[in-house]
């Protein structure tokens, strides 16, 4: 059993954590149709292209700040109830301007539900700010322009996700130089549908603290000796891996090999409903079938606190309630 440990998460995307019913009660209050997505009460996708218009048609149904709110405390509500004290969201503007619902609104609406949960459950988090890569170059440069001005005490980072076989990791790095030089922590998708050179490619061009996944790395034994050496934190999310098929199974997912190559990891959920997961499913999944001991999962945990985007005193307050 793990329900008794300690938790953090560093890449879960917002919208990917609206549960099924949650998005049937939002469509009725739109009047939207959603047969084709959601069926027998779950998300209805085959492959990561559906997934992504999934995952779209979700985001589509949440169109105030009040909307956003509710969801961010639900889900961080939920959180909390499986001891865990830290949490970072990842937000996408784009599918809040996508439904008339202005950048300024969508982050407003989402603090006012992370101050919510924190006051209710003591949990602590903050926002990343996700640039959507098969939305374009330009279209990433410009969130990145608008991320660097946009001064928010809970938005803390910057990450770029989405499709990954669409352009290079090179095509966005003048959208990481300005939200590096703002001062925003840096955290790239890599590494999950395309192989090891995305990952390569984001050490040798972003030198971001993290990276989404970056689980294809283990293609490389030169690169994952790199990765340990850098000390670069893997946000790792096996459930999502397996319902993406990435891996078949468990049983060839990479986690341990990781960790025995002195790779920093952390476990997460990344799109929980979508993938029939939960931050408390992969903490007992990792325990469970992936063998891992409380120790080395006390571990990953830790790993998320060092690497959280939060100032030092905040860091250190996680730390002492570990
Ligand atoms: N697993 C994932 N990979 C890339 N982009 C995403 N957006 C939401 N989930 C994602
Ligand atoms: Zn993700």
């Amino acid at each position: 059993m793990t329900s008794h440990l300690k938790k953090a998460e560093l890449h879960c995307h917002v919208e990917g954590a609206a549960p099924p019913a949650l998005t049937l009660v939002q469509a009725e209050k739109y009047s939207v149709d959603p047969t084709h997505f959601v069926r027998d009460g779950a998300y209805v996708w085959n492959d990561f292209t559906s997934f992504i218009a999934c995952y779209d048609f979700v985001a589509s149904v949440f169109r105030t700040a009040e909307d956003y709110a509710a969801l961010a405390e639900a889900y961080l509500t939920e959180l909390a109830v499986a001891n865990t004290i830290y949490s970072e969201l990842f937000i996408s503007p784009d599918h809040g301007e996508a439904v008339g619902l202005p950048p300024d609104d969508y982050v407003g609406g989402l603090a006012a539900g992370i101050l919510a949960a924190r006051q209710k459950t003591g949990i602590e988090c903050r926002m990343v700010i996700i640039g959507e890569r098969h939305l374009g170059p330009e279209n990433v440069l410009a969130r990145a322009k608008w991320a660097a001005t946009f001064n928010h005490p809970l938005v803390t980072g910057f990450n770029i996700a989405g499709e990954e076989r669409i352009n290079r990791v090179a095509d966005y790095v003048p959208a990481f130089d300005i939200v590096r030089e703002a001062g925003l922590g840096i955290t790239i998708h890599a590494g999950e549908l395309c192989g090891a050179f995305s990952v390569a490619d984001a050490l040798d061009l972003v030198r971001p603290s993290r990276i989404g996944h970056g689980v294809r790395a283990i293609e490389d034994a030169d690169l994952v000796r790199r990765l340990a050496d850098l000390g670069t934190v893997l946000e790792v999310c096996p459930g999502s891996n397996i319902a993406l098929k990435v891996f078949p199974d468990y049983a060839s997912h990479p986690l341990r090999r990781f960790v025995d190559a002195g790779v920093r990891v952390t476990l997460n959920s990344d799109d929980p409903p979508f993938f029939h997961t939960s931050l408390a499913a992969e903490y007992e999944t990792a325990s469970k079938v992936m063998g891992f001991s409380d120790d080395e999962i006390n571990a990953m945990t830790r790993t998320a606190i060092e690497a959280a985007f939060v100032d030092e005193p905040t860091r250190q307050a996680l730390l002492a309630r570990l």
